[in-house]
């Protein structure tokens, strides 16, 4: 990894893990499942925070102008009153795309999660950044990237962000145009 790695953010929204009243275990299960997936070696920026409406917005800005390509979140998409991610993604964003939450849903419930469609997670863009927001429990973090990382970086690539190299034994990166 050098200087010019590209960033990557992991942000786990969670009152009780900020607390310290339970270990984060979705963040590092993101870190996991992305050094998995890609072949580029990346720095990763891990940060922890409560369900806040006005620090979620922070935090993803502050990642964005960090020059993170990528920005993961785990928590606050369900419907609990403190459940306020997708509003923040909404706030924050130029662009929004639910096609990633459909999937994610989707393969979700595939895996036999009935409660899969209480998630109200999605991805959007800001800059060069792409959100993509996953529910809390860290089982469903490979379930869900699995389902939506072979289109992520090709998204990247659209919006000028760090060329990501998928590994090709893990996962397969749909490119429709090569570099
Ligand atoms: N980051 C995390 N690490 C480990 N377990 C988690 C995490 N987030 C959620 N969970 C687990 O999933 C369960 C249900 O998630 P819930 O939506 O209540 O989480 P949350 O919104 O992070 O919690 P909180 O109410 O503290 O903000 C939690 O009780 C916990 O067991
Ligand atoms: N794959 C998967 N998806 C899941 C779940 C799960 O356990 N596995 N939990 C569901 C439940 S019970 C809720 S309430 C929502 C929202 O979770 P969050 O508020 O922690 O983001 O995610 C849903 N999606």
């Amino acid at each position: 990894m050098t200087e010019d790695s590209p960033k990557i953010g992991v942000l786990t929204i969670s009152d009780r893990a900020s607390r310290g009243e339970y270990e984060d275990l979705s963040g590092p299960a993101i870190e996991a499942a992305l050094r998995d997936y890609l072949a580029t070696p990346c720095e990763y920026l891990r940060v922890v925070i409560p369900d806040d409406r006005e620090g979620i917005c922070a935090a993803l800005r502050e990642l964005a102008a960090k020059g993170c390509s990528l920005v993961c979140s785990t928590g606050g998409t369900g419907p609990s009153a403190r459940d306020v991610t997708p509003e923040a993604l909404e706030e924050v964003c130029d662009k929004l795309f639910p096609g990633f939450g459909e999937q994610m849903r989707r393969a979700s419930l595939d895996e036999g999660v009935p409660t899969a469609i209480l998630s109200r997670q999605t991805a959007g863009t800001l800059g060069s950044t792409l959100f993509v927001t996953l529910p809390g429990k860290p089982a469903a973090i490979r379930v869900c990237l699995d389902a939506v990382f072979p289109a992520i970086p090709y998204c990247i690539d659209l919006i000028g962000g760090a060329w990501l190299e998928g590994n090709p034994e893990v996962v397969e990166v749909f490119r429709p145009k090569q570099k």
